[in-house]
């Protein structure tokens, strides 16, 4: 288990941390997911001891590290640009660590070899940095970074150099390597849907603060406050409320949910809107509309069957229900405005 208990760490006037406490169970792959500038970097940083806290606790299984330099820590650390040694191989890379610990030269081949086979660079071994593309060059410094034996590894954005095919198969294969090494593992990024595909657990933090931490599914479904719900997908505001765009019925007229019994379109809580285009996005269609009453763009999200029975056409009138409306403790007046700091739930 990582504890980091009552964390605060001041740029100035700045706080990058704001008193932040977070549990990482032992074996878990923990995400910390935050827009630009939220404290992320910073937080993992403090947990390597690449920072100093201002006050606060960190302790890595039953150790206190508060004070004890990152080489002391028995952690393994993965930037998003990884500085090889670029006179070495890659086998002289991973094995790095190995020989300034002085282990025996046939443990350290046979390890070497073992982390290449795990990490897919199997046959690279005699390459060098250079020769390698964006992708096995991370890998790479993952098998070093886990060449020691960390108790912990810390990965710092560890594909964000990266283009989104490469990235996207590399998050499969952190998340299998994961399984097979099972190191307990926390990766700072800013995308949600990295987050979502690997980690088991997320903390969203905003503004030096944690907003939310549980299981993707829980925060997705069940979102503390709109800053993570907005955070974690797109959602669009129908009627006062933030619903999800998969969560939207479209029709083709305010009847499509019986709104003639229980009064008028609006107190069924139906929105017309103009329909401004139609993107087909493989199975489903995205469809960008424009809320006739407030002008407020929104979009919703239908099968492309629904699509094509509603034969929609840019600038026709729809009608918009929300089917699912998550219940969140705080309502703030904009999506925009959900990024002030109005959602503490303290
Ligand atoms: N050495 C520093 N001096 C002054 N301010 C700093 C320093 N390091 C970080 N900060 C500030 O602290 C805040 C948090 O930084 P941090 O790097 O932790 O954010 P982040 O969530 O990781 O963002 P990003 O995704 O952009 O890296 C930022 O506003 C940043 O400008």
């Amino acid at each position: 288990m990582i504890t980091v208990t009552g964390a605060n760490k001041r740029y100035g006037s700045f706080a990058a941390l704001d008193d932040v406490s977070l549990d990482i169970p032992d074996g878990s792959l923990t995400a910390l997911l935050g827009p630009s500038g939220s404290g992320k970097s910073t937080l993992l940083r403090s947990i390597a001891g690449l920072e100093t806290l201002d006050s606060g606790v960190v302790r890595i299984g039953d150790r206190e590290v508060t004070d004890v330099p990152p080489q002391k820590r028995d952690i393994g650390f993965v930037f998003q640009h990884y500085a090889a040694f670029k006179h070495m191989t890659v086998r002289d890379n991973v094995a790095f660590g190995l020989k300034i610990r002085k282990r025996p030269k046939r443990e350290i081949a046979a390890r070497v070899d073992e982390l290449l086979g795990i990490v897919g660079l199997d046959g690279f071994q005699h390459r060098y940095p250079a020769q390698l593309s964006g992708g096995q060059r991370q890998r790479m410094a993952l098998a070093r970074a886990l060449a020691v034996d960390p108790q912990v590894l810390l990965l710092d954005e560890p594909f964000g150099a990266l283009d989104a095919k490469v990235r996207a198969d590399l998050r499969t294969w952190l998340r299998r390597l994961h399984e097979e090494v099972h190191v307990t593992t926390v990766l700072v990024t800013h995308d949600q849907e990295e987050a979502l595909d690997v980690a088991d657990r997320i903390a969203v933090l905003n503004k030096g603060r944690i907003e939310q931490v549980g299981a993707p599914a829980e925060l997705y479904d069940r979102p503390a406050n709109e800053f993570v719900m907005s955070f974690l997908g797109s959602v669009a505001r129908l009627n006062g409320h933030l619903v999800r765009p998969h969560d939207i019925r479209i029709g083709r007229d305010p009847s499509m949910t019986r709104a003639r019994d229980e009064g008028t379109a609006e107190s069924a809580g139906i929105t017309r809107a103009t329909v401004e285009r139609v993107v087909p996005l493989g199975f489903e269609v995205r469809l960008e509309l424009r809320n006739a009453a407030t002008g407020e763009p929104f979009t919703a999200q239908v099968t492309r069957g629904d699509a094509e029975a509603l034969q929609l056409a840019d600038g026709e009138t729809v009608y918009a229900r929300a089917t699912r409306i998550p219940e969140l403790p705080v309502r703030v007046e904009s999506v925009a405005a959900s990024a002030v700091p109005v959602t503490r739930g303290d």
